[in-house]
């Protein structure tokens, strides 16, 4: 099969004011058709840094990536993205904010795009459990509402890869199981091919089909777990024992990199001072 995405070697380096930061290391990695791929790694660790990258947002320091087997450069209808905070436009409605992109391309297109489109955006209204909503505006909907609408207009173009960077972390516990659950739906439904940041384990593991986990900073593929759990998982699946041995693997690896990099620091740290020569103090006599 060949992978609809493929990553060669991205590294990034962000210049600034008190010198270079290495975020990435050149990294490659691979995904095919219709998996679900989480990307987990430390604080810091460069996981938004590659999903930007990929979506066109930053340039890479160096390397290439390809979508369909074609060179991707900048940002493209070939990827979706969702972001943590809602970034829906608040003077729209929830189906004009979903067919914004829609809007702008059939305008100098024609009617019958936009004909399909609105038919696009009424099936994922549907699908997300918002026909209700579809004339409302953001500030009248809850935050897994705007979230909803959000992978709803990313949605919309059938792009090849949505990329979602934590699109769930301002959520409440509870919104959050709810908002998973539909996205392990839709991604099944739709057979869409996800590549999403994440910082939770249990999410990653509950979501995915695979596991990218990143070293700290700066950041490069440690280990790439497949997630064994089928088709349908309800939220049962958290409190199975392979479900938690799973998540007990990965938490050790995560803490390991952690502790890793953090005794490396130390180390430095401790190199970098001499200590200084003990001070002995002679007590004159009287
Ligand atoms: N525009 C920028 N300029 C300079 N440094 C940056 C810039 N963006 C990110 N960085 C640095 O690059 C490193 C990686 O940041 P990035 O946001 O990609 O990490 P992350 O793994 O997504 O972190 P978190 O999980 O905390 O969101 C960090 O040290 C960050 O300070």
């Amino acid at each position: 099969m060949n992978p609809i995405l493929e990553v060669q070697a991205v590294s990034k380096i962000y210049p600034t004011d008190t010198g270079s930061v290495e975020a990435l290391q050149p990294t490659s990695f691979k995904i095919e058709p219709g998996e679900f791929v989480t990307l987990i790694g430390p604080s810091g660790c460069g996981k938004t840094t590659m999903l930007f990258i990929l979506a066109g947002l930053e340039a890479p320091t160096g390397g290439y990536m390809f979508v369909k087997g074609r060179q991707a450069v900048g940002p493209g209808a070939d990827r979706g993205m969702v972001f943590q905070n809602y970034t829906l436009y608040p003077w729209l409605t929830v189906t004009e904010n979903i067919l914004f992109s829609a809007t702008l391309k059939t305008s100098r297109q024609g009617g019958d795009e936009l004909k399909s489109a609105k038919e696009r955006c009424n099936a994922l209204l549907y699908l997300m459990g918002l026909e209700a909503f579809a004339n409302a505006y953001p500030r009248e909907l809850s935050g897994g509402m705007k979230q909803r609408v959000a992978i709803a207009r990313a949605l919309l173009p059938r792009p090849a890869i949505l990329l979602m960077d934590e699109p769930f972390g301002a959520l409440d516990a509870q919104t959050r199981e709810e908002i998973q659950q539909l996205t392990a739906l839709l991604s099944r439904h739709e057979g869409t091919t996800v590549l999403m940041v994440t910082h939770d384990v249990d999410e990653a593991l509950f979501l995915s089909t695979r596991t990218l986990v990143f070293s700290p900073r700066p950041g490069a593929i440690v280990e790439d777990i497949t997630v064994p759990f089928g088709d349908v998982r309800t939220l049962d699946l958290k409190l199975a024992p392979e479900f938690i041995s799973l998540k007990r693997r990965m938490l050790d690896l995560l803490r390991h990199e952690t502790d890793r990099s953090r005794n490396d620091y130390l180390q430095r740290l401790l190199q970098a001072q001499q200590p200084e020569p003990p001070r002995i103090h002679k007590l004159r006599k009287p």
